[in-house]
């Protein structure tokens, strides 16, 4: 079995609706993985391997960014209050408890209601007139509170679509209607804001036929037929429209001006269409208002986007939003009340899309920008924020990727400081925001972002509409499928079933379809097209399973999914509380079954040491990084990705960890650029190149470092803009401007770390220990969690003692305790000691590997990493897989088996053998 793991790079096909529009064709697929230490793709996955899922999705890397002045503005003005927002009124609808399975009682308004018609979509109703704004009380069955005024905006012409802008990060875009939302432009600038406003995702299809339609109404009232009936009853209507508008920047500008209950719970009913708030997101609204930077811990699907959605609405400036992935954003985006003007922009995005939402910025269309964190490493784009706009907030969502100690860390979350975003932005305050923090990555959060313990606001971990069971795997698919059709599960409608591997979702979809269970797979090694097409099957409830990896889910708020179930142990506690949290978002009791068994956690737990360095790669690292010429620093340098990767068995994540770690550490030695590529072939094609040099100076710079074969001009594109004293992204830029005027064409390849040294260390020895420990300790984390999320499963099954409320399988009570145990800061990882210390045969075994491979070199951890079966860079699963030993020592500790393989090194060798490196 192959370890490698899946990862969710453009992350765009994740999302709870189908997408705006679909490209036309897929991304080409992936390369296949390496079979020698020939140049090769380290990001490559087969399929058909089982891939499991040790580190978070990606963000690709920005490459680009460009400069706009800026000019702030808001995207409405407001005027003056002149009558009450409406009231409403509530109701409760109970349904009848599914029989068996769990004993316990559930004190819920909701009770998931049984299986009866899979094809049936729970389609909203049709709010038609904009008179009847917030007098409309419909009762939606997937709301928490039950009934809800049907919201403003929605009733308001046109509403029920995603936010406006474009979506399009595949290269296609989507046109949008550019007319007058309110003519008079007291809303919108020339721009129609749609979405689907109660929160669910039904009847998109039947709305947009309306929006469609709608639009050509007006179109044909602006063509000037309308002296009619029908043109009255246009006239009319916008009228209508363009009062509610106005009780909309009344209430808007009634609660900038006092931030009270009664003006914000006004405002929430009229935005969202809620009755109340939830516990803890008015405390943090209000926060958010006076300025007060906000830790905020609330379960998932509990409305943290609430908190800043109706603040950017209130709050005079722009908001960011920072979200770890694309895919993310893109859901953010979508589920922005139609009245807040939203884009995105991140790396997946072309050169015309990025630039045009910064115009847009420019312009003061846009109220909330969703951005990745990589945009904060661009100094360009920080130039074009902090050149004049008014940011009021920083949200960062899922903000415990900050901290090295949560389970999703990611290296530029680690930029996101408080020092950083108050100096370069200058922002009001920040918003920090997470389902799943422990007290340690709580602690390096809001030291990280200066929010003072005053601030935090923390509600449980855990949503009580979840029932939580366990049990032991022992006939793999076949109890996955007993588990199916037996009560509750077999009512449940939508269900979501977690593996770790991407070849066992494909196996598993195929049996439960073989079963007559409706399934389809969906893992980041299937195209972006078929993973789209899958969410909006889910989504439109056309099948009732989705067979994933943790791929799908992130961002997902599929409201009626009821039930979720993990065929294998999530990698953490952390992991296990966000993927259940994708149930029961109705607040409907939903059903969550865990199975484990040993095998997959010695697996898995081998896994946690994938990433893993030892201190002479990280010296040789920093040797190369800080080259030994004096004159390097202020210089840019680069590293080329995948051949950086392989020479120092460093996973791509590892080596940007090191160089952030470098950028932020105690002492600044570098300073991180974009990503980008670092060769450039070009070619001439009007003006020859000697007579272009002349007039243009990068040419000449570029042809003093060029191998010239057959026309063509190869250079090194960092080494180039030092010479010019530019950054390599101005001199792509440069270069960008010939090709438009048709002088040149070139190619970019290998995609590269660029940074400038500020300071080269003093002491290469004791900075490799000091960032070996700290891996190190990151590692030991990461084996914790792992522990602690089987001992929490070991513990239900076997040590329960089903006196607080647990019966069968049914271990809500003490899985409850102990989740909440695990992020108030108690340990349980050592309770109960599954791996081994010791085997008899380790050493003969590893003495017989080395003498069998004794071409090839090896360090005790690439020895380790073969008896654990863990791939790594350089000693790839297509060649290292084959040996029998491979995985042979998943059951003993990786320390001990690193530790005989050293010894055993030091006798073949008969040197030291860190030489083997
Ligand atoms: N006050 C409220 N009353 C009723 N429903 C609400 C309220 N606030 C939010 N919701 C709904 O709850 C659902 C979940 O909200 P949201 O996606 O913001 O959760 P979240 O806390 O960000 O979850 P996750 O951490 O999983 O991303 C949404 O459909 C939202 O419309």
């Amino acid at each position: 079995m192959q370890f490698d793991s899946d990862s969710d790079s453009d992350g765009s096909h994740i999302s709870s609706t189908p997408p705006r529009q679909q490209p036309n064709s897929p991304p080409p697929p992936k390369p296949p993985l390496p079979v020698s230490n020939k140049k090769s793709k380290t990001k490559t996955k087969t399929s058909k391997s089982n891939k499991p899922l040790s580190k978070p999705p990606e963000i690709l890397p920005e490459q680009e960014s460009f400069p706009f002045p800026s000019i702030p503005s808001l995207p409405f003005n407001i005027r003056q209050r002149t009558s009450d927002a409406p009231s409403t009124s509530s109701s409760h609808s109970i349904e009848t408890l599914p029989a068996g399975f769990f004993s316990k009682s559930i004190s819920f308004s909701k009770i998931r209601k049984p299986l009866l018609n899979l094809e049936t979509s729970e389609a909203e109703p049709v709010v038609d007139s904009a008179k009847t704004v917030a007098k409309s009380v419909k009762k939606h069955p997937n709301l928490i509170g039950a009934s809800v005024v049907t919201p403003i905006v929605k009733a308001l012409k046109g509403a029920g679509e995603g936010n406006f802008v474009k979506l399009n990060l595949n290269g296609k875009r989507k046109k949008f209607l550019n007319k007058g939302w309110k003519k008079n432009g007291k809303f919108g600038s020339g721009k129609r804001y749609f979405r689907n406003s109660n929160g669910s995702n039904s009847g998109r299809s039947s709305r947009s036929k309306r929006i469609k339609s709608e639009y050509k109404e007006d179109d044909d009232d602006d063509e000037g037929d309308g002296m009619g009936v029908e043109n009255a009853k246009q006239q009319e209507k916008k009228n209508g429209w363009e009062n509610e508008c106005e009780v909309l920047e009344e209430a808007v500008l009634a609660a900038r001006d006092d931030a009270s209950d009664e003006n914000l719970v006004k405002l929430l009913k009229l935005i969202h269409g809620f009755d109340s708030f939830r516990e803890g997101q008015l405390e943090a609204i209000k926060n958010v208002l006076a300025g007060k930077s906000t830790m905020l811990i609330l379960p998932t699907g509990a409305g943290k986007s609430l908190c800043y959605q109706l603040s950017a609405l209130i709050l005079p400036g722009i908001t960011l939003v920072v979200s770890p992935l694309v895919a993310l954003m893109i859901d953010q985006l979508r589920q922005l009340p139609p009245l807040i003007s939203g884009a995105l922009l991140s790396s997946a995005q072309t050169f015309e899309e990025s630039s045009e939402t910064l115009n847009q910025l420019r312009q003061g269309t846009i109220k909330v920008l969703f951005v990745s964190p990589e945009r904060f490493l661009n100094e360009e784009f920080l130039s074009v924020i902090s050149g004049g706009l008014a940011v009021s907030l920083v949200v960062i969502d899922e903000a415990h990727c900050i901290s090295e100690w949560s389970h999703n860390f990611r290296p530029s979350f680690m930029r996101l400081r408080a020092s950083l975003l108050h100096k370069s932005l200058n922002v009001g305050s920040i918003l920090a925001m997470t389902a799943t923090a422990t007290t340690t990555t709580l602690d390096a959060i809001m030291s990280a972002l200066d929010i003072p313990r005053t601030n935090l606001i923390q509600n449980a971990h855990l949503r009580d509409n979840l029932c939580l069971s366990v049990s032991l795997i022992k006939n793999r698919m076949k109890d996955l499928l007993v588990l199916m059709k037996s009560s509750p599960f077999a009512e449940v409608k939508s269900i979501i079933v977690y593996c770790k591997f991407q070849s066992e979702t494909d196996q598993i979809s195929r049996y439960l379809n073989d079963n007559n269970i409706k399934a389809k797979s969906y893992h980041s090694g299937i195209s972006a097209k078929e993973r789209g097409y899958v969410q909006e099957l889910f989504g439109s409830n056309k099948i009732r399973v989705v067979v994933a990896t943790v791929a799908f889910g992130m961002g997902l708020d599929k409201r009626d999914v009821g039930a979720v179930i993990h065929y294998s142990l999530p990698g953490s506690l952390e992991e296990y509380v966000q993927e259940i949290g994708r149930a029961g978002r109705d607040g409907r009791l939903s059903y969550c079954h865990l199975f484990y068994d040993d095998e997959m956690y010695f697996k898995l737990r081998s896994l946690m040491y994938s990433e893993g360095i030892d201190e002479y790669a990280v010296n040789k690292f920093l040797s190369e990084v800080f080259p030994a010429d004096k004159s390097s620093c202020g210089k840019i340098c680069s590293l080329i990705k995948e051949p950086a990767s392989r020479r120092f068995d460093m996973k791509e994540e590892v080596i940007l960890t090191v160089l952030t770690r470098l950028e932020l550490g105690d002492v600044q030695y570098l300073h991180l650029l974009p990503q980008t590529n670092a060769t450039c072939v070009l070619n001439f094609h009007m003006t020859p190149a000697v007579s272009l040099a002349q007039k243009v100076s990068a040419i000449a710079a570029i042809l003093k470092r060029s191998e010239n074969k057959h026309g063509q001009y190869t250079f090194d594109i960092p080494t180039v803009a030092n010479d010019m004293g530019v950054t390599p992204v101005e001199l792509t830029n440069q270069l960008y401007a010939l090709k438009l005027k048709g002088e040149i064409t070139y190619e970019m390849k290998d995609m590269a770390y660029c940074y400038r040294i500020l300071e080269a260390p003093a002491d290469f020895f004791s900075l490799s220990a000091d960032i070996t420990r700290w891996l190190s300790e990151v590692e030991c984390c990461k084996v914790r969690k792992m522990d602690a999320m089987f001992n929490a499963a070991y513990f239900a099954v076997n040590l329960c003692d089903k006196m607080s409320g647990c019966s069968s399988s049914d271990h809500t009570s003490c899985l409850q305790r102990i989740i909440l145990d695990y992020f108030a800061g108690v340990d349980n990882a050592d309770f109960c000691k599954k791996i081994d210390q010791s085997s008899r045969f380790l050493r003969a075994d590893i003495k017989v590997f080395l003498q069998s491979n004794s071409h090839a070199r090896f360090t005790p951890r690439a020895v380790a990493r073969v008896m654990h079966g863990i791939a790594s860079p350089a000693y790839p699963y297509t060649i290292w897989g084959k040996t029998h030993f491979w995985g042979r020592y998943t059951k003993i500790d990786f320390n001990v088996v690193m530790e005989a393989a050293k010894e055993e090194l030091k006798t073949f060798i008969g040197k030291d053998y860190s030489s083997n490196l």
